[in-house]
């Protein structure tokens, strides 16, 4: 395991000196991360309440709000709508593998219940800025290319180390961030 990861490490590090500017998917992957993070927060909310973790109506806010400020930014309407349902896909994977933890160890269950509206739902919106953000200033990166594979591989990477990610959350953070290098949608 340990072998593999370290490998693992090697073959990335290797292919991102060859990536100009070592890649600059790093703020935009980093997002993502923090994002997932905050999927925990919005667990310890809704668990042990009859809160479902799946929200149509506040997903439909979230996309509809993402979508008017790319079309504002200039960005891909379309693409940018996939890249944030991916953001909220794996953001329930988050919940539901810790609604499955705590159920089966509820010694480990959150102590305190964050507040959803007041708290938790407004730094995912604040994030949801940012990531509009980050969007445009990587848009000529972001492609089906090669070097956007690697600089994204390089970002999971950083972002893994930097935030200290499980498994649970490293899964997430794939998935999140598979649609960056799709090319613009018709
Ligand atoms: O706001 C919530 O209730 C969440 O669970 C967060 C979130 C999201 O990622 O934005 C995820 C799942 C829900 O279906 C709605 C929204």
């Amino acid at each position: 395991m340990r072998f593999v990861a370290i490998r693992e490490l090697l073959v990335v590090g290797l292919i991102a000196v060859s990536v100009p500017s070592g890649g600059g998917l790093g703020s935009l992957v980093g997002l993502s991360a923090e994002r997932l993070l905050l999927a925990d927060r919005v667990a310890a909310a809704k668990f042990g309440t009859s809160n479902p973790i799946d929200d149509p109506v506040r997903e439909k806010q979230v996309l509809d709000r993402a979508a008017a400020l790319a079309t504002a930014a200039g960005l891909d309407t379309a693409g940018t709508v996939a890249f944030f349902r991916a953001q909220i896909e794996m953001s329930k994977v988050v919940q539901r593998g810790l609604f499955e933890k705590w159920t089966a160890r509820p010694e480990q269950a959150p102590t305190k219940r964050p507040d959803l509206a007041t708290e938790v739902r407004p730094a995912l919106d604040r994030i949801t800025g940012q990531f509009i953000t980050q969007l445009a200033a990587t848009r000529e990166l972001r492609g089906p290319t090669a070097g956007c594979a690697v600089a994204r591989r390089f970002a999971v990477v950083a972002a893994d180390r930097r935030y200290h990610l499980d498994d649970l959350h490293d899964r997430a953070l794939r998935g999140a961030v598979e649609p960056i290098c799709a090319g613009p949608r018709q």
